[in-house]
Order: C-alpha cells, then structure tokens, then sequence
C-alpha cells in the first residue's frame, strides 16, 4: 500500500523515521517492479509516479535520447500534462536539463528564479508553487555512455534533507542505467534469435515450398535433408513407404532438384500394366514389330532418355522384366521390340515400393541383383502418424485446394483440425486429403467443427479399406467381386481423379480386379 499524499508539493514536518520508511515503501516497489518482469518502459513510468507520491519530489521526468534525432525527450513523467511533456525536448547544454545531460554531472538549482540558466520549458514558472522552488537534475549513464536524465521539482525548504533526496535519485539513475544496460541486450539476443528463427523459417519454407512438400517435422525435414544430399548424383534412389506418403511427390522434388530438371520425368506405375504390355511399355517397338504394330512406338526408358526413370511399386514388377531392365540398367542400352540394334540410353532411375522388397528378395519375387541395383540410396518416408505435427499445416494446405478446386470456402475450427491431429491415418497423406476434399464437397455448414467432422471420418475408414497402405505389413485380402457397391467404385474413382491404378490401391485391390468390377457394373 503506498502511503497516499497526493497533492502538490510536500512540506509538512514529517520525522525522519517516516521518511526512511518512505524511501524503503519506494525501493521495494520498484524492486518488486523489476522481479517481475523486464517491462522497463513499466519500470519506469512508476518510478516518477512513486518519488512523487511517496518523497514529495514533484513532477519527476526521465529524459532519454529521442532515437529519431539529436535531441533528448522527456519519455516518462508524472504529474506534467501533454503539452507538458511535448515542450520538454532539450539540446545538449542547453538550460540546465541540457548541461546535466552534455557534462554529466548532477545539478542542483536552489532556487529556480535566481538561475538564469533555468529556462522552465516544460513547466511553466506560474504553473509552479509560489515558493522558493529547487530543481534537481541527475544524470543516468551507463559507464561512459550518456543515457538519459532525472528531474524533479521540489519545495527548496522542506523538514527533509536535501542530500536524502539526492541518495535516492542517485541509487534509482543507477538502478535505470542497469535496467536499461539489461534491456538493449535482451533485445539484441532477442532481435539476433528472431533473425535467426527467421532465416531457419525461410530455409525451411523455401527447401519445402520449392517442391510443394508441406510439413516442417523432424521426420519430413530428415527425408528432405536425404533427398537434397543426393539429387546431385545420377546414383539410384529407392523411396521406401506405404502408399500416400508422398513417395510419388518425393522422386518428382529429386527430379526438380537434380541437374536433369529440364529433362523428362517419366513415371512408370508397375503395379497398373497388364503382364503382357509391359515389354512395349517400357522399351517400344519398331513398326511391323508385331502383327497391329502399325506405327513405331517410343517406349517409356527412350522417352525419360537424359532425365529420370521413376519406377513406382517396383516390387510389381514381373520377373522377366526385372532381368530385362537390370541389363539395360547395366549395359547403358535398351532394343526396341522387333529390331536387334542396342541404343545408348542415359537416365537416372529412381524407384518407389509400398513393400518389403528385401522380404520379396527372399521370397524369390524380386531379383537380388536388380534390388542392389535399385536400392543405392534408400530413402525411408516418414507415415504420417510420425508427423503428426504436420497435420495442421496439411490440412489448411488441401483446404484451400479443394476450395478452390471446388468454388467453396469451407473451414475447419480448431477443435477439429484437433480432432484429425488425433487420428491414426492409416492412408497417411492420401487418406487425409481424401477426407479434407469430401469436406469441403459436403459440409454442410462453412465452418466444419469436431462433431461435424467425425461421420467423414468413419466414412473414410469403412467405405476405404486401406490394408493395402500399410506399408510393410501390406497384404491384400481376398476380396469378393461384389466387395464393393458400383457408387462406392465411383465414388473412390472421382475422389482420384479418375485415376484407376491410384483407386485400385486405395480400395485395397489391383488395377485389373478393379477393371474387372467396373466393367461388371458396365463402367468404362
Ligand atoms: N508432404 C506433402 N505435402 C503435400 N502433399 C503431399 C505430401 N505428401 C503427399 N502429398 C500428397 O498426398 C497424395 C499422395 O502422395 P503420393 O502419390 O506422392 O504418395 P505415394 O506414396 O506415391 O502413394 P502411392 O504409392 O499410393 O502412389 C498426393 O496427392 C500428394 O500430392
């Protein structure tokens, strides 16, 4: 509680015990002001309301440097009024504020009508006490920096001495000077962390925005971070993760980052050709190769000829095209189907498997010569439980995609973009951005919140079976014909964008069974 003597000027015969206990009330405010917190403009503004209030030192102001200009400025004050405060701006030497200031040296005015130098700026004179008035002005340094000044009004003839008050001044500039000492230097090492953190942001944003990779994790960065180290090198690349954690994505930014940028980026999904179609697929044919073989046809190692190769599910690959591929892999050369004559073919192969392909090795599925070939710098992507703290970003990333997409503008409150957060994805970003884009489809209202949110869920998970996402343990289950209903087949295939393999996957059978319901139902 602060003793409340409010008033203008002190001058009653208070003992000297109540004084004492005054500057001890004072001090301890101030302290307590300091100990909780480094709000110095704070710290400051009550140190002149409180040598007011508490000793009677009178329209106290402290003068700081005007960062804008030569001059020094009255920055805080009590008991001055605006325009008070406005005149208070002085030169260095100039009246006795300005000579305090440009010498250092503390300034006592007995009397401020028998000093010339005086110039009452700030206050005017008849604003004043008509008693002798004394003028008080200390200096705040910082060693042999001038920082600023204290200044107060008080009555010269008080039952208080003088050089009490000047102790007190004394002890409050130095407890200023150090405050102020503390407070450029908490705000260097701030503005030096915020610099910091600006430029790892940047960093981050442009390492990921570049190749339109969202998520800042410590396990995307880490894939990224792998990715980046090798896109200089024509080495083979096996990206290694279930389905729809951005494998496709991946091997696209190693194309983008890599020297063969300008060059072609050919992807081939070996889990949708046809076991017949894919030597043609691959290496083309001459024309009159094959009966039907009208025209010549480029096949799809000529056409990624100087760029890359992306090899997608490899593990599906057949047999007998594992061994044709490792030869041109190693010899550098490739035949069209129906002529004998080897061209020299220069890509770079990068690969993507959903499955354990060193199991598949040892199954005798896939050659072990063509896995070494492939599996030069493996690449593990993370799932997406891994990274949930992506999920948020993700999510207002497909959100304004599909809104747009779509011409809607549907959000997500918190509690829901909570609620995905919590999920356990098992079709990782794929499976995300399948419920994002039935959200904004059909939410019934522009702001979706958490229970709202929950019905796309379970629709996601019961109308998608995604065992075949799961990465490692990936197996398919024997699924009947009539698995699944012709809407729910449309439904997944326009989620896809008509993209049959990606659907196919996503319902957790192959391109052909899929084929093979749809023409069921008489769906080209
Ligand atoms: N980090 C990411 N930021 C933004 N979008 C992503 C990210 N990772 C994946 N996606 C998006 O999620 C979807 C699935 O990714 P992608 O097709 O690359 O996965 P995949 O692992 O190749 O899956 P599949 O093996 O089933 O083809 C794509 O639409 C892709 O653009």
């Amino acid at each position: 509680m602060l003793a409340h003597m409010s008033g203008p000027d002190i001058h009653d015969g208070f003992p000297a015990e109540f004084w004492r206990s005054q500057e001890i009330l004072l001090l301890k405010n101030v302290m307590g002001l300091v100990g909780r917190g480094l709000d110095l403009d704070g710290v400051l503004r009550e140190v002149v309301h409180l040598l007011s209030e508490l000793l009677g030192l009178n329209r106290a102001r402290i003068i700081l440097r005007d960062p804008e200009g030569d001059v020094y400025r009255i920055r805080h004050a009590y008991g001055l009024t605006t325009a008070e405060i406005t005149r208070g701006v002085y030169r260095l030497g100039e009246g006795i504020t300005g000579t305090a200031l440009k010498n250092r040296h503390l300034i006592i005015v007995q009397d401020i009508d028998r000093e010339p130098l005086f110039l009452g700026r700030a206050v005017l004179r008849a604003h004043l006490p008509p008693e002798k008035v004394a003028f008080i002005a200390m200096p705040i340094d910082l060693g042999h920096n001038r920082v600023g000044l204290i200044a107060c009004h008080r009555l010269r003839h008080r039952n208080r001495n003088l050089s009490d008050d000047i102790m007190i001044l004394q002890i409050i500039s130095t407890l200023i000077g150090q405050l102020m000492k503390l407070g450029d230097r908490v705000e260097e090492q701030t503005r030096a962390l915020h610099e910091h953190n600006q430029l790892l942001e940047n960093a981050l944003e442009n390492a990921t925005m570049r190749y339109g990779i969202i998520g800042t994790s410590p396990a995307l960065l880490k894939a990224i971070a792998e990715l980046e180290g090798v896109s200089h090198a024509s080495s083979s690349v096996l990206l290694c993760g279930a389905a729809g954690t951005g494998k496709e994505l991946f091997a696209r930014a190693l194309h983008m980052a890599s020297p063969r940028r300008a060059q072609p980026f050919v992807r081939v999904n070996c889990a949708a050709i046809p076991e017949n179609a894919f030597e043609t697929e691959l290496f083309g044919h001459e024309r009159g190769a094959f009966p039907g073989a009208r025209t010549r046809r480029t096949g799809q190692l000529e056409q990624a000829h100087t760029g890359t190769l992306f090899l997608d599910e490899v593990g599906e690959l057949p047999l007998a095209m594992q061994g044709r591929l490792l030869h041109v892999f190693e010899q550098g050369t490739f035949t069209r189907v129906g002529t004998a004559l080897a061209r020299r073919i220069d890509i770079r192969v990068v690969s993507a498997t959903s499955q354990n392909l060193r199991k598949r090795v040892e199954m005798g599925l896939f050659r072990y010569d063509l896995f070494y070939h492939l599996n030069v710098i493996p690449i593990t992507l993370p799932t997406l439980a891994a990274r949930r703290e992506d999920i948020p970003l993700l999510c207002s990333h497909f959100l304004s995609q599909f809104n747009q997409r779509h011409e809607r503008n549907i959000s997500l409150s918190r509690s829901a973009v909570d609620l995905l957060t919590e999920q356990d994805w098992p079709g990782h970003i794929r499976q995300l951005s399948n419920v994002i884009e039935r959200v904004v489809l059909l939410a019934p209202q522009p702001v979706m919140a958490a229970r709202d949110l929950r019905a796309f869920l379970h629709d996601s998970t019961q109308s998608v079976p995604l065992q075949a996402v799961q990465g490692e343990r990936a197996y398919r289950p024997y699924l009947s014909a009539s698995s699944h209903s012709k809407e729910e087949l449309l439904h997944a295939l326009r989620l896809n964008g008509g993209n049959k393999s990606r659907t196919a996957q996503q319902l957790g059978m192959t391109a052909r069974q899929l084929h093979y319901r749809l023409k069921l139902f008489d769906v080209a």
